[in-house]
């Protein structure tokens, strides 16, 4: 669904790639949490995929198309089908729940009739049912990310992207929002989240791509936020699910563990 091939992206030629030599595949119908420290290059692959930046060298493929051999007038047709939500919502304030998820179909041009049975559908997917006719203030946060969700899928994407879109949340509403995305995606939405949510990858145990760097220094199936593998040449500790810290394990990296390190 989503193909890196050898792909670097330089923004500024006196400074480090953010993306440096990246390849990966992320299969229809996964979920896939890109972790990393802050500049390690999370919201470039995002951006990437969404070609709303072009990779410096390497290819970016999305649903078997090259991003790069896209057309500027075709661009909007492969946004169409990538739906995108963010830390910070961005909701239209002035309009309503139904509204702001409504005018996703309203741009794409889906009558008014298609659009009155669609949008209560996905209001209801995502925990919202009832309150349609609330104003974005009027909701809490994990609420309006509910809002920004049903926008984001209402038009039936092949792949969801989520920049941190747990960060202005409390825990248990992180939560909430997991089980929202976790849905989505068993109802056949490739997801692909960008956190820094240790406590959620470790509740999660799905595939965690980790980027250090603009390396993929870690991918690995069923995975904590921090591997149960050491990294041979890093000082690293182990958090387990409850996040407590543990002193890593002795032996060598490539013996292998409960969470199997799996290459793609
Ligand atoms: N438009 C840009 N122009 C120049 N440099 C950029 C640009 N966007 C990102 N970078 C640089 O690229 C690197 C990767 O940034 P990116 O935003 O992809 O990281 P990130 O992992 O998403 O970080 P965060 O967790 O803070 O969102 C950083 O060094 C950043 O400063």
């Amino acid at each position: 669904m989503i193909r890196f091939e050898n792909v670097t992206k330089v923004y500024d030629q006196n400074v480090r790639p953010a993306l440096d030599d990246v390849s990966l595949e992320i299969d229809r119908g996964e979920f896939a949490f890109l972790v990393g420290a802050s500049g390690s290059g999370k919201s470039t692959f995002l951006r990437l995929v969404l070609k709303e930046d072009r990779a410096t060298s390497g290819a970016v493929y999305v649903a078997g198309q090259n991003v790069a051999k896209i057309s500027s007038w075709r661009v909007p047709r492969l946004r169409r089908g990538i739906g995108v939500v963010f830390q910070d919502f961005r909701l239209l304030p002035q309009k309503n729940v139904f509204a702001n998820v409504a005018f996703a179909m309203q741009v794409i041009g889906k009558s008014r009739s298609v659009i009155r049975d669609t949008v209560p559908e996905v209001l209801k997917t995502v925990g919202l049912e009832g309150k349609e006719h609330r104003m974005p203030h009027e909701l809490s946060g994990g609420e309006q990310q509910r809002v920004a969700i049903a926008r984001a899928v209402v038009n039936r994407p092949g792949i969801l992207l989520a920049d941190e879109p747990t960060g202005n949340l409390d825990p248990t509403t992180s939560m909430g929002i997991m089980g929202v995305l976790d849905k989505i995606n068993q109802n056949g939405t490739t997801v692909v989240m960008a956190t820094h949510d240790d406590d959620i990858v470790n509740e999660m145990r799905k595939r965690v791509v980790e980027l250090k760097n603009g390396v993929v220094i870690r991918d690995e199936a069923r995975a904590l936020y921090t591997s149960m593998i050491p990294i041979v040449g890093q000082s690293r500790r182990l958090k387990d699910a409850s996040g407590r810290e543990e002193p890593p394990p002795a032996g060598p990296a490539d013996q292998g563990s409960s969470a199997g390190e799996e290459q793609r």
